[in-house]
């Protein structure tokens, strides 16, 4: 599937997303199930939404120890999601155990690693004792997360060309953050439209509420695909 588009349901429950969900092409994006959608309806979320036909990424970023983590993203890897993810700063054993677990079993789920979160700045970083840009830091953490074997980063779109060159470019850079001109900022702080994003090197966008919150979700949706193909 050449789909760039990853659709964030970010929903309370599964009968509340169903009614989007049952207007969308399998064929044209991937669902993301979060913490939210996950820990009220479990696993038969993303059952539900794989018998439709859709290939998931399951976004729980997990941050642990190494052993709980690897069993972890094992666990997710057995319902057959196409994409689960970790923090980059639960460090290279973290990652490599997750790797490992994931190879020893022949599961092709992608592992890929949150670098820096695009709801965070500078500032915001600071206070957590990060006194390094967010740009720089979110490098520095891919270039970890290659190191470590994963298969790509999620980052913010404005260090997804940066990454790309130093990772290179089979290296996923899975980009939320993603807002087109006709939408509100939310608590996203380091932000692109959809084509710039694309422009700048992301290989996946995950676009939430400009979509689910839209008046008419489908309109939002036709809105950015129309942009993605240059109309
Ligand atoms: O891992 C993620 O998906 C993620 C990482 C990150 O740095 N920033 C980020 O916004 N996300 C997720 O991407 C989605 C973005 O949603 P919207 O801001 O509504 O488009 C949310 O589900 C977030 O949990």
């Amino acid at each position: 599937m050449s789909t760039p588009l990853i659709i964030a349901l970010d929903h309370a429950s599964l009968a509340t997303a169903l009614p989007l969900v049952d207007q969308l092409d399998p064929q044209r994006c991937r669902l993301k199930v979060g913490k939210e959608l996950f820990v009220r309806e479990g696993p038969q979320a993303v059952a539900a939404l794989q018998q439709r036909g859709f290939e998931i990424f399951l976004d729980l970023k997990f941050h642990d120890i190494p052993n709980t983590v690897a069993a972890a993203v094992h666990a997710a890897a057995d319902q057959g999601v196409w994409m689960v993810n970790v923090h980059a700063a639960g460090g290279r054993q973290m990652m490599s155990a997750a790797r490992d677990v994931l190879a020893r079993h022949n599961l092709t789920t992608r592992l890929i690693a949150v670098t820096v979160l695009t709801s965070m700045d500078d500032a915001a970083l600071e206070e957590v004792g990060v006194t390094l840009a967010a740009a720089v830091q979110a490098l520095s953490l891919a270039q970890l997360a290659a190191d470590s074997g994963m298969d790509g980063v999620v980052c913010s779109a404005q260090e997804a060309s940066e990454v790309a060159s130093h990772c290179g470019d089979d290296f996923l850079r899975v980009t939320p953050g993603i807002r087109p001109a006709f939408a509100v900022q939310d608590d996203q702080r380091r932000i692109m439209t959809p084509a710039s994003a694309m422009a700048a090197g992301s290989t996946h966008l995950v676009i939430g509420r400009p979509i689910t919150r839209a008046d008419d979700p489908m309109v939002a949706l036709e809105r950015i695909e129309q942009e993605l193909s240059g109309e």
